[in-house]
């Protein structure tokens, strides 16, 4: 006998979270619920405002129309929208004891503030030193200021970089001109300097600094090839479809010799705790990019380990079934 319950939750966040020049207040999504024969799986259903296609009412109704069939036996293939597939195959793969149980809870310190604020929070990092810092929100030399002052201060420091398209040619040349040449090789990388991947590329050779796709992977008709100077592929599940095609991305990409890592799409802790399960098991050995349960006032359902916010349990989700 199949049951299914799907919860709607609000998480207010903390002031500051823009996302393609919207300012967040909070992130809202779903939870999937199935239970057959004894076992149970959740799934976390949040499409991304300003990065996913697909709203979140329009995911609502797409994730009830298929629950309608399963709880009826019917095998249905799952919703084409990418959130939607995403958390319904976690659920899934939940309850058919598919998704392993260790995760990597290691996490890319992601940076946001002043630099002074920056140096105190690095310098304490614990192993192996990988933060993730956003540039393109302010000018391109102030930008190279700071990045090449954080990698002079902590020379054991790796520094992943997100400019989100900001740049033109010639900010990203501005930006490259302030990093130290002795210091850009740890820069991991940097995702989607400029506003096109062929210029992209170009700041790729001319800077030495390697890039990683991230938006470009989902762009209508994108190919994963071989590039000089890209070096890694950021994937994030919640925009990119079920574990199966998330399998596909992550494959694809290291055949071609290319550092995967799974990022948030600022998912609740539930999903962030899947996240981290999907990451030791598809990218062992990369620290994934799950830093954003700081951008949240709670957890729900699942804690993340060690973050001491409260987490708060189905009493204050809402039932849609
Ligand atoms: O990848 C990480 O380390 C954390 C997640 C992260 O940086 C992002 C999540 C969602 C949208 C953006 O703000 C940003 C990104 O573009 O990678
Ligand atoms: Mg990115």
């Amino acid at each position: 006998m199949r049951q299914a319950q799907l919860y709607r939750w609000q998480i207010p966040l903390d002031a500051g979270v823009v996302l393609r020049e919207r300012r967040l207040k909070t992130r809202d999504g779903l939870f999937v619920h199935l239970q057959a024969d004894g076992r149970e799986g959740w799934g976390e259903i949040s499409p991304l405002p300003g990065f996913s296609h697909e709203t979140l009412d329009e995911a609502q109704q797409a994730t009830i129309n298929w629950l309608h069939g399963w709880r009826e036996d019917k095998t249905l293939s799952l919703p084409e929208q990418p959130s939607v597939a995403f958390g319904l195959s976690c659920a899934l793969a939940e309850l058919h004891g598919e998704l392993p149980q260790q995760g990597d809870y290691r996490a890319a310190m992601l940076c946001t503030g002043d630099p002074d604020e920056l140096f105190a929070a690095l310098a304490a990092l614990p192993g192996e030193k990988v933060a993730k810092v956003k540039v393109g929100l302010y000018e391109a030399v102030r930008d190279g200021m700071v990045v090449n002052l954080l990698l002079e201060s902590i020379p054991d420091l790796r520094l992943r970089l997100d400019a989100n398209r900001a740049w033109t040619p010639l900010k990203a040349q501005q930006f490259a001109k302030y990093i130290s040449p002795e210091y850009r090789s740890r820069i991991a990388f940097l995702e989607e300097p400029c506003k096109t991947a062929a210029e992209s590329l170009a700041f790729a050779r001319e800077s030495g600094i390697t890039i990683a796709w991230d938006e470009s992977l989902r762009d209508e008709g994108f190919q994963l090839t071989p590039q000089q100077g890209l070096g890694a592929v950021v994937v994030k599940p919640t925009l990119t479809g079920s574990l199966q095609r998330v399998q596909q991305q992550v494959a694809a990409a290291k055949a071609l010799g290319l550092t995967v890592v799974i990022s948030s799409s600022i998912e609740s802790s539930l999903g962030l705790t899947q996240l981290a399960r999907i990451a030791a098991w598809l990218t062992p050995g990369t620290i994934p990019g799950l830093d954003t349960l700081q951008l949240m006032q709670c957890q729900l359902l699942r804690r993340w380990p060690e973050s001491d916010l409260p987490c708060l349990q189905t009493e204050v989700l809402e039932p849609l079934l």
